[in-house]
């Protein structure tokens, strides 16, 4: 095949952009600093042959594993080498881009020590964990037991005469299953399990336990482990060795059980302390935060791959002698725009919900524990809602991509198989909207007792007006107004809650009613959830935003994201007289005008993401938008064009095509 020149063939779409490109990766990074950092080591890893992974998809489980510890070594080696910050190292991994056993030591195995460690305990294995003389995961999970955390069967006994725990599995439900780096790769875990002393349950806690001899990493005895087998996808989640455990009575000692939450003395007697007991699951709320974060990223990366390409693709018509751009089809911006728009919108939420946890951590260091369920309600609920639409993207994504986005060289099947556990795994998403539906009702019930609800849930006091208040838009430009805006969402909220609290108020048993109105509560906590996103995306706005055009450019994402939500949801929103048929028209021909608006930007809005090619790993989302001979190349690299004849013609279809000439001789 002819070698072609370098031509960018984004140039032109670039040139169009009406705002300060440079500025918006800033504000996208989260600041200046941010952006350095990110941009360093995104180069760093790009640059450096170990980490490449455009072979994946076809490396077979053993081989994809063996590549995930080298990669996952050579990150630790370069971290220490070139001394990089936690900030440095953890968007070093990040950029790595293969799940690794190391996703569950940095994310969950640290800090469930630190959260529910005592300040001895942190001292004893932090630093050990900090260098990682040790490996750890959490495994709290089991074959039978997975949403319901209270319904864990393991069991803790704890032995006076020896002062020690015993550890053990006594079903086949209760072995641990699904642990990341569980399988092969940990020398310990955190294991959630029944508390017993003196014959009675006091319900589950977390306890370090030692799996693997730090010799020779073989399993310690009492201990049965392994991995729990391929999942979803060729490469994708597979680098991750997901494992099984089971305990035949393992012994650990006492000062192993974590007592932050709750102490075994050496008499065996169990004292609460006075945090709330919710605290349990604080690992849970951290990870739900990193998630939601998270889900910005997996969106604006499959994003960037199907604007680059909707802008390189051309199909029918006629346009300046060549096809159209199918990013020019309304059809196409419609359902790519709102997904770009959604993407910056989790952005600044996912950044909201940051500063919300590290405002509820530094209170429950100063033993204010009021936040704490608002701050359950946002983790879990945004966690929700941003990855179950972040899959659902994706695979949009994949279809805007035609064909094309069907072959693992789009890097979209990839992307999507490796994301999609994310709506399951740190809660099912629908558990965890029914959460907030909880939450919500609560707030409700509590209203007349001069219980104030916070946070999030401050509109609720406006209560009386939302329940009746018509919607402001009058003519076209009205639906431009964030305050119009955000009073809708509250509306469409507040008359969604009060309506499925009146049905609930009907149950004499409030769990009957929860149990018959599940899949309306879930509208309810979604409605919720989409208000808490358009609002943080309309604060955002409110703050100081530097760089010629950008503001504009995020104004006009911002009534995309909310106008096309309202579109996607017009039910909700006419069904609870929040608005008129006639505004919901009136909504349509707004969202068409700022499709057109962002169409020019659309290229300089993706690059705003800074990915590098390696990142994204996309023939069709290529910086310089090369696809076709790109294609080609990749298409060359298959194993199965190694050869001309393919290996299997002499047994397989020689015989086959020699047998059909002598039937046509016939
Ligand atoms: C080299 C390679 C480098 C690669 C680098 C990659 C870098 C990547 C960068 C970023 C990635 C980020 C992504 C991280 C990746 C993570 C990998 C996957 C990890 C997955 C791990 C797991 O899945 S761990 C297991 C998770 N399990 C769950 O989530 C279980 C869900 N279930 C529950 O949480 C609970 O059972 C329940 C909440 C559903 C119910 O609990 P329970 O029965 O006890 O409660 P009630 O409903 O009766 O509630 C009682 C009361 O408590 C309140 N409450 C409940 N939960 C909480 C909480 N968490 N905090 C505070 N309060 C809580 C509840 O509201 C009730 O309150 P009331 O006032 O009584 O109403
Ligand atoms: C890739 C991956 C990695 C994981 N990593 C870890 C890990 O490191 N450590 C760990 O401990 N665990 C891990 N898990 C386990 C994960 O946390 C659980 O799978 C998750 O919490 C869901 O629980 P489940 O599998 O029991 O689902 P189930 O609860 O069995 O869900 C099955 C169905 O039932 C529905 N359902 C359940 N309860 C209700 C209800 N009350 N009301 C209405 N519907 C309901 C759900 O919506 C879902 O549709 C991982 C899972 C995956 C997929």
């Amino acid at each position: 095949m002819e070698a072609e020149a370098a031509v960018d063939y984004l140039v032109d779409e670039r040139s169009k952009a009406q705002f300060d490109i440079d500025a918006m990766k800033i504000i996208w990074a989260g600041g200046k600093h941010e952006f350095e950092v990110s941009d360093r080591m995104a180069r760093l890893v790009a640059s450096d042959p170990v980490f490449r992974k455009d072979n994946r998809a076809i490396l077979d489980r053993k081989e994809l594993f063996k590549n995930t510890l080298r990669k996952a070594a050579h990150a630790w080696k370069r971290i220490i080498e070139l001394r990089l910050s936690e900030q440095e190292a953890s968007k070093l991994r990040f950029f790595v881009d293969e799940p690794a056993y190391t996703d569950l030591h940095w994310g969950m195995f640290i800090p469930v020590i630190k959260g529910q460690g005592t300040e001895e305990q942190r001292k004893k294995w932090l630093p050990m964990a900090y260098r990682m003389q040790i490996i750890g995961c959490y495994a709290q999970t089991e074959l039978g037991h997975g949403s319901n955390v209270q319904g864990l069967e393991t069991t803790a006994t704890f032995d006076p005469e020896l002062d020690e725990f015993v550890i053990h599995s006594p079903t086949l439900t209760s072995s641990k299953w699904w642990p990341g780096g569980l399988g092969r790769a940990s020398t310990h875990a955190v294991v959630f399990a029944r508390l017993i002393t003196d014959g009675k349950d006091h319900g589950i806690n977390g306890f370090i336990v030692q799996l693997r001899s730090l010799d020779d990493h073989l399993p310690l005895p009492g201990i049965i482990i392994g991995d729990i087998g391929m999942k979803f996808g060729n490469g994708a989640y597979n680098t991750m060795d997901n494992g099984f455990l089971r305990f035949d009575h393992v012994r650990i000692p006492r000062d192993q059980m974590l007592m932050r939450v709750k102490q075994v003395t050496r008499e065996g007697k169990v004292v609460q302390s006075d945090v709330p007991w919710q605290l349990l699951y604080g690992t849970m709320v951290y990870v739900r935060q990193t998630i939601v974060a998270d889900a910005s990223c997996a969106l604006s990366r499959a994003v960037c791959i199907a604007t680059r390409y909707s802008a390189v693709r051309r199909q029918f018509g006629s346009q300046n002698g060549h096809e159209t751009q199918v990013i020019d089809y309304r059809t196409q911006q419609s359902r790519l725009f709102p997904l770009l728009a959604s993407a910056y919108a989790f952005r600044f939420v996912g950044e909201w919900l940051k500063w919300l946890y590290m405002d509820v951590t530094q209170r429950l260091q100063a033993r204010d524990f009021s936040t704490l369920p608002e701050a359950h309600a946002c983790t879990a609920g945004l966690k929700s809602l941003t990855t179950s639409v972040t899959a659902d993207a994706i695979e949009e994504c994949r279809k805007l991509c035609g064909g094309h986005g069907y072959l693992c060289s789009s890097g979209l099947p990839e992307l999507f198989a490796v994301y999609v556990p994310a709506c399951t795994y740190e809660g099912d998403n629908i558990v965890l909207l029914l959460q907030v539906a909880r939450f919500l009702m609560k707030t409700v019930s509590q209203l007349g007792s001069g219980e104030r609800p916070v946070g999030t849930t401050t509109y609720l006091l406006r209560l009386e007006h939302l329940l009746q208040c018509p919607c402001d838009v009058q003519g076209a430009e009205d639906w431009l107004k964030p305050d119009v805006v955000v009073q809708l969402f509250e509306a469409r909220s507040a008359r969604m809650t009060v309506a499925c609290a009146k049905s609930l108020s009907k149950f004499s048993k409030p769990e009957d009613g929860f149990m018959d109105l599940s899949a309306d509560l879930v509208s309810v906590a979604t409605a919720h959830c989409q208000l808490i996103v358009v609002s943080k995306f309309v604060e955002k706005l409110q703050q100081d935003i530097p760089g010629e055009g950008v503001k504009q450019q995020l104004e006009a994402l911002c009534s995309i994201y909310a106008l096309s939500l309202l579109k996607k949801h017009l039910g909700d929103f006419l069904s609870t007289s929040c608005i008129t048929s006639k505004q919901a028209s009136l909504a349509n021909d707004v969202l068409r005008s700022l499709y057109s608006q962002v169409r020019p930007n659309a290229i300089a809005l993706v690059d705003a993401f800074n990915y590098t090619d390696h990142f994204l790993g996309s023939v069709l989302g290529r910086y310089d938008g090369n696809v076709y001979p790109k294609l080609y190349e990749e298409a060359l690299k298959d194993p199965l064009n190694e050869s001309v004849v393919p290996d299997g013609y002499h047994e397989y279809l020689q015989p086959v095509l020699k047998q059909r000439l002598r039937t046509a001789r016939l």
